[in-house]
């Protein structure tokens, strides 16, 4: 199969350091091996040490001989703020700079509000905000706020709500309005915050952590966008080069939304027939609308 290539110029990110969580898998794995050919060495950060080391193995095959980038895997649950201390405190060791975060790391699982316990609702709200939260804290802190940077918030299309994934609509719209706080009260440190809100993205990983549903979940949701096509990771890892390079340097508490207009079209959510909704208000304008909906009527 052919490798994708970057539409940046080789060197762009020579001698940077990123993190990117979630970076061995899906938009993660797409975004770091972007940076990697672009001249960014990549620290990928996961919760799985095997699953890390494999995406870094099969990273370091690709990295263009030109490219000085090196991958580093380390694992890290950024729902612990120790363990994202340890990682901020290990990748400094390392590369004595970070240039960019991604906070790609995260996801959820479906179900009906009704039906999430507290403890599945923490896990959701856990990973994607308070994750989030604490990676940009710490890289601020020990970072950037000296040195300036970038930081990329990957968060979704919850615009419209997100029916099925309440928990992350509500995680994600959270981190949508904290890019913006960020953006303010850190710009003042040469630090640019952005976000990237993703239409629905196929990938294995993506696919299979929704188990048996994954395959119908995903192949209905390809009709709901403007391309009537499923996104795939490098079309959002592009978007996050971009945002992260020279070329935005105005840009800042932007959300992008890489949804080919889904966030703009129908959603996929059903909402079935029903007569429980309040009748509308006797008078002229409903009795207009009667006459409208069946002409024959005696009103
Ligand atoms: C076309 C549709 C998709 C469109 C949009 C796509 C968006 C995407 O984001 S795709 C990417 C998908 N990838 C992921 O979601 C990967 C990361 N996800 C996770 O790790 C989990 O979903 C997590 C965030 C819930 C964390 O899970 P885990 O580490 O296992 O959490 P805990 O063990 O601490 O306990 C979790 C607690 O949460 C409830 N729960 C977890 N999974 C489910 C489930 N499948 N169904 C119902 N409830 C679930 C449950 O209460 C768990 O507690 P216990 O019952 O005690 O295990
Ligand atoms: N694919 C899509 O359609 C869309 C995806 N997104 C978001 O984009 C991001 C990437 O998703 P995608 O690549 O599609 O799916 P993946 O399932 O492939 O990626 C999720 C990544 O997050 C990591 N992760 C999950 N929980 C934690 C945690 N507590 N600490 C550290 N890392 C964690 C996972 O690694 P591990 O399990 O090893 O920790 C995994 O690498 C996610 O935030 C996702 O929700 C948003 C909109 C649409």
């Amino acid at each position: 199969m052919a490798a994708v290539t970057s539409v940046f110029r080789p060197g762009l990110f020579n001698h940077k350091v990123a993190i990117v969580t979630g970076g061995g898998t899906g938009i993660g794995k797409a975004i770091s091996s972007e940076l990697l050919e672009l001249g960014c060495s990549v620290v990928i950060s996961s919760r799985k040490a095997e699953k890390l080391e494999a995406a870094a193995q099969e990273m370091r095959q690709k990295i263009p001989p030109s490219s000085p980038a090196i991958v580093t895997p380390l694992t890290c649950n950024i729902r612990s703020e120790d363990d994202v201390k340890a990682l901020v405190s290990s990748v400094l060791n390392k590369y004595g700079r970070i240039d960019f975060l991604v906070n790609n790391g995260g996801g959820q699982f479906t179900s009906p509000a009704e039906n999430m316990s507290s403890k599945g609702w923490n896990a959701v709200i856990d990973t994607n905000l308070t994750g989030t939260f604490h990676c940009c804290k710490e890289v601020y802190s020990a970072w950037m706020k000296q040195h300036g940077g970038v930081i990329i918030n990957i968060i979704a299309d919850m615009w419209k709500g997100f029916p099925g994934m309440a928990h992350t609509g509500a995680a994600r719209s959270a981190v949508d309005n904290l890019t913006k706080s960020l953006s303010i009260e850190w710009a003042a440190s040469g630090v640019r915050v952005n976000a990237v809100a993703p239409g629905t993205i196929f990938s294995k990983t993506a696919m299979d952590n929704y188990k048996e549903l994954g395959p119908l979940l995903f192949t209905k949701s390809a009709k709901f966008n403007l391309a009537k096509r499923l996104g795939v990771p490098e079309e959002i890892s592009s978007a996050v080069c971009f945002l992260l390079s020279p070329a935005a340097s105005y840009i800042s508490g932007a959300t992008l939304r890489v949804d080919a207009g889904q966030s703009l079209y129908h959603s996929m959510w059903e909402v079935p027939d029903h007569n429980a909704w309040p009748q509308a208000p006797e008078g002229e304008n409903l009795d207009a609308l009667r006459e409208v909906l069946n002409p024959k009527s005696k009103l």
